[in-house]
């Protein structure tokens, strides 16, 4: 290995620590008993692993796709963990040629799970790379340049790509049939966040009481990462001005302090819903002009807010573009104008 190849190897190890490191780190679940909620792709899961370490094998590919902070890494965590191998991980963005990818592979042992986030972010050559890796566990590895380049087969060890994307539908057929399994993470319900609150209070030893759980959980868009987000900012002031305890009164004054409002927009929520009706008449606006009114990349406009505004009932998606419904008009506290009022859509207003 080049020193090039050797720095690339050390990028992607130092970022399986620095997951290992964050503050999400201390409480995920370990294994598939402790993942909460997600029943049909936790069953799908535990039946892939349980067969491939009955075999003695390797897992088969996994491919996991859902909005952001509902568990993608965690299941690639839990998979490492449940065959008992190293977990390596990189990302779609991170590799830029074919060459980092071969570089990534070519540092892999037997069994390791390769974690690549945004797997549809990966660059077309690379994407290539990793359809024969992962179907002959085999990279053509070029040397030199122009006539003279040559091609050196490189056999890989068996390894276990589980690859995790926020959009599905960007991933070409090819890569996306060569994963044996395929699992969709869906929002979460409240109820299922409350246990999460739960198991979570007590791993960062604050006492949480069921009521301010269920209120946290129904504030958190669906979402653990949100829920233990706002958890922590909980805790934080029930130490400031609270006695210490997770209370319903301490949860409330803190979700008001950071502008989580009752149905658990927050200000980008608000900031895209204010845009769509003050400044768009309601809609339908695209995806590029609705993102630059409020200062945001369209990609987390789109992955972040919307899966949740359209959810919700808040938002919907016509072929011209979003279109804000009546209900996010009384959210926000407007006068719902009359029907084709509200844009050059209004007719798709009340759809
Ligand atoms: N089912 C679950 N049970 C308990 N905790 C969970 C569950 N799913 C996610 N979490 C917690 O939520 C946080 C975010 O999860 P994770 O990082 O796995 O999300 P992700 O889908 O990979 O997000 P992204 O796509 O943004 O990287 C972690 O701290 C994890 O502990």
């Amino acid at each position: 290995m080049d020193d090039d190849l050797e720095d690339l190897a050390r990028v992607v190890s130092a970022e399986a620590d620095a997951i290992e490191r964050s503050s999400e780190a201390a409480l995920r679940p370990r294994n598939l008993d402790e993942f909460v909620g997600q029943r049909t792709v936790r069953e799908q899961l535990g039946l892939v692993l349980r067969a491939a370490i009955a075999r003695g094998g390797t897992s088969d590919h996994v491919l996991l796709s859902g909005p952001p902070g509902l568990g993608k890494t965690t299941l690639a965590l839990i998979i490492a963990q449940e065959m008992g191998s190293t977990l390596r991980v990189t990302s779609g963005p991170a590799i830029q040629h074919a060459g980092d990818l071969a570089a990534v592979l070519s540092s892999l042992d037997e069994g390791d799970v390769l974690f690549i986030d945004e797997i549809h972010r990966l660059a077309r050559p690379a994407e290539e790379m990793l359809y024969l890796a992962m179907e002959d566990f085999r990279v053509d590895v070029v040397v030199g340049k122009g006539p003279g380049a040559t091609s050196i087969p490189l056999t890989l060890p068996p390894f276990t790509a589980v690859g995790a994307t926020t959009r599905a539908g960007l991933l070409p057929a090819p890569l996306r049939d060569r994963f044996g399994f395929t699992g969709h993470l869906d929002f979460y319900e409240p109820d299922e966040l409350k246990a999460i609150l739960v198991r979570s209070a007590g791993m960062l030893d604050l006492s949480i009481s069921h009521d301010a759980a269920a209120e946290i959980a129904s504030r958190s868009r669906g979402t653990p990462r949100i829920a233990n987000r706002l958890l922590r900012r909980v805790r934080d002031w029930a130490q400031v001005h609270g006695d210490g305890r997770g209370t319903l009164d301490a949860a409330r004054a803190a979700l008001e302090v950071y502008e989580v409002d009752e149905m658990g927009l927050d200000r980008l929520d608000r900031a895209v819903l204010g845009a769509l009706c003050t400044r768009f008449g309601g809609g339908p606006v695209g995806l590029t002009t609705l993102a630059v009114a409020v200062g945001e990349e369209p990609e987390t406009v789109e992955t972040v807010a919307e899966p949740f505004l359209v959810r919700e009932g808040l938002m919907s998606r016509s072929p011209r573009g979003r279109v804000a419904t009546a209900l996010a008009w009384e959210h926000l506290g407007l006068p719902v104008p009359d029907g084709p009022a509200a844009g050059t859509g209004g007719s798709r207003l009340f759809e």
